[in-house]
């Protein structure tokens, strides 16, 4: 054997060996589009499955808890223009009598009823399970519930009561479980239904001054999650809303105390109307969709945060995979320039006391 040809097949071998290790992040995509294309195929396959049949709203008994303003109000008026029955709750009776008179400005044939009740959702669930009862013997059983009563706060963590964090989770949380509870098994027993949970995009994030809310409002996700799994087989949808910032008097309430830095941060996604929240949220939950964010902003942060959470169609599904890198790059932006927001108001304010120090 020459020295050339002993030279020259060590060379074959080498590139044999180098080319298989070369070929092997080839392979490997291959395998993953191959992946990809069977997952696709095989969403489309399920895609009947996994979207619910529409809910007709027109003859519907819907309940909106916080229905005598903001958000809640909207949504009443936005299922009575499409036919519905109403029942709205809240506590303050002046307030239900003048929201029943707004939404009733929105019928569209004369048998449609609004009807109030007073009650607190969040303190006594006999109470709320009674005046349920007595709401589905006037206007028959309930079609869909919307748990809306809920109420804000926002401030410093070591400046808020503590009180505060206790009274934020019984109206924000509890007061959406004792509805819910409440109209829960009919529900079951008819096979059909849905539950609206108005959360909020400050129960996707945790932002600054939200200490004591986004906790009752990221509670929200944990029991739409939780509900929906068991109630998929009784033809039951549970939807979770994720508005922004909307225009009504508890988010005027909340800007009394809402420190700067929150409200630079709240800006990001803007100022909502509450018809325009009512108009989205309303429906995706007739369509039964599970997430119902506002806004471009809210679709992002809904992609991002998807987690576990179900879902109700396949371009959603596929939508999500798709962009799930891309809006986690756009979102270190955001959370990078919330930092500076943060510290510059640290600095506006050491500053802004040394002066006041100094005069
Ligand atoms: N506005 C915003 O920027 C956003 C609001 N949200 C959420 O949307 C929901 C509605 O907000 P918004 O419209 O601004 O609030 P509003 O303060 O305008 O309305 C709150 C409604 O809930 C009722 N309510 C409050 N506490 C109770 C209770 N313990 N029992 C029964 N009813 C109660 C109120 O009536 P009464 O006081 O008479 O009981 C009122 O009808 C809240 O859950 C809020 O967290 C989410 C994202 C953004
Ligand atoms: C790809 C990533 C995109 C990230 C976008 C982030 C936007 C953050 C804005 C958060 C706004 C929080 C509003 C809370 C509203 C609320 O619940 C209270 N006003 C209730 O009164």
């Amino acid at each position: 054997m020459s020295y050339e040809e002993g030279f020259s097949s060590t060379i074959t071998d080498w590139l044999f060996f180098n080319s298989w290790w070369l070929l092997l992040p080839l392979i490997m995509l291959l395998v993953v589009v191959a992946f990809i294309v069977a997952f696709v195929l095989l969403l489309y396959m399920i895609s009947p499955l996994i979207s619910p049949k529409p809910l007709k709203l027109n003859g519907a008994h819907v309940v909106v808890t916080g229905g005598s303003s903001g958000i809640g109000k909207s949504i009443a008026m936005e299922c009575y223009r499409q036919g519905a029955f109403i029942t709205l709750v809240a506590r303050d009776e002046s307030k239900l009598v003048q929201a029943k008179k707004e939404v009733e400005k929105c019928a569209i044939n004369d048998k449609q009823v609004v009807l109030c009740i007073s009650v607190d959702v969040s303190k006594d669930y006999r109470q709320v399970e009674s005046v349920i009862k007595q709401c589905q013997e006037k206007l028959g059983p309930v079609d869909m519930l919307v748990n809306c009563a809920g109420t804000s706060f926002s401030g410093k963590f070591e400046e808020v009561e503590v009180e505060r964090f206790r009274s934020l989770m019984e109206v924000n949380y509890l007061g959406s479980v004792y509805p819910t509870r409440a109209v829960i098994t009919t529900m079951k027993e008819r096979r059909m239904g849905r539950i609206m949970f108005v959360s909020s995009q400050a129960g996707q994030i945790g932002l600054f001054g939200y200490t004591a809310y986004s906790p009752s409002k990221f509670a929200l996700r944990g029991l739409a999650e939780s509900l929906q799994m068991e109630m998929k087989p009784y033809n039951i949808y549970v939807t979770i809303a994720y508005p922004p910032d909307t225009d009504t008097p508890g988010l005027a309430e909340e800007n009394r105390t809402k420190p700067l830095e929150t409200r630079l941060i709240s800006e990001t996604s803007g100022v909502t109307q509450p018809e325009q929240v009512a108009k989205i949220v309303v429906k995706d939950a007739v369509q039964g969709n599970f997430n119902s964010s506002v806004g471009p902003d809210g679709y992002m942060l809904s992609a991002l945060t998807c987690g576990m959470s179900p879902v109700t169609s396949i371009t959603e599904g596929l939508q999500q995979i798709v962009t799930m890198g891309l809006f986690r790059t756009i979102a270190l932006f955001y959370l990078g320039s919330f930092d500076s927001i943060v510290r510059r108001c640290m600095i506006e304010r050491e500053q802004s006391k040394a002066v006041d120090k100094r005069e």
